[in-house]
């Protein structure tokens, strides 16, 4: 498993973001799903190491992500777009992702050949001499995937990369993911259930710092054919049948506790 997290908490003040979070992923695309607040964000910020948890163990590629060294490793071999992405507009397209290279300890004579192989994945080759402040928002989402598989990263975290993508742009991308979830594991959060049909291998579905549900989109679509939760699709309806299952059984866990 590339990716173990195991009694996981997160904090923000009193918030509590995660809790007792138990997760193992390995190689594939893992669509991460959940209302806003769940808890997705702050997930995938322990995952990439930039934020702490308060409790609980996080090994990537094998390495506790606690140890100082272990965290340098594993960031050469981890791919991360976050969700606010930042970057330097008068950087041209192919600078700033051969910065990113450079950060990730790209060997210097793979640079430019891994560079180029990025942008072009992301459909950005013509545009790879155009500063970023002059692209449109779904353009510069593009950068930020480009930078995030430069270095071909053995862990993906990506969030909400199709936010501000065009449906042709979508669409394209999916098949990046399909391609790239054949040997890393890839890990996205979004709020499109379309996407995960689509491209996502299994999802894990967050709900108040807890996961919900975890299964194949499969199994998702097939909850939301049997039941009669509300959505337009059949994996809307696995989703919101899911959520609601989880509530419950919380508010019956709660009935318990009172008893
Ligand atoms: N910096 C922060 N300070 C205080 N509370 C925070 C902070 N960041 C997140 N939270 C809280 O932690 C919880 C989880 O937030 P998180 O951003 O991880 O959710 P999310 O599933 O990514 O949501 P969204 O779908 O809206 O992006 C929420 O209750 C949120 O209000």
């Amino acid at each position: 498993m590339s990716i173990r997290v195991t009694g996981l908490r997160v904090r923000h003040r009193r918030t509590v973001a995660l809790d007792s979070l138990d997760l193992e992923l390995g190689t594939g695309v893992h669509g991460l799903l959940g209302p806003n607040g769940a808890g997705k964000t702050s997930l995938i910020r322990v995952l990439a190491t930039v934020a702490r948890p308060s409790a609980g163990r996080v090994e990537l590629l094998g390495r506790d992500s606690a140890g100082q060294r272990e965290r340098s490793e594993i960031r050469r071999r981890l791919g991360y777009l976050p969700q606010e992405f930042g970057h330097y507009p008068a950087f041209t397209v192919r600078e700033f992702v051969a910065y990113v290279a450079w950060l990730k300890e790209v060997p210097a004579d793979r640079v430019p050949a891994a560079v180029e192989r990025a942008v072009g994945r992301v459909g950005l080759a013509d545009r790879a001499d155009a500063k970023i402040r002059t692209l449109s928002g779904g353009m510069v989402r593009r950068v930020g995937i480009a930078q995030a598989v430069v270095n071909d990263p053995s862990v993906l975290l990506l969030d909400e990369p199709t936010a501000g993508l065009d449906p042709e742009q979508r669409v394209e991308f999916r098949e990046l993911l399909r391609e790239l979830g054949t040997s890393a594991t890839v890990v996205v959060s979004t709020h499109l259930v379309e996407d995960v049909a689509a491209a996502c291998t299994e999802v894990a579905l967050l709900d108040g710092g807890r996961i919900a549900y975890q299964g194949t989109p499969a199994s998702l679509t097939r909850l939301g054919e049997t039941s009669d939760g509300p959505g337009d699709h059949p994996i809307e309806r696995g989703y919101t049948a899911a959520l609601r299952a989880h509530r419950a059984r919380g508010a019956s866990d709660v009935r318990e506790t009172v008893r």
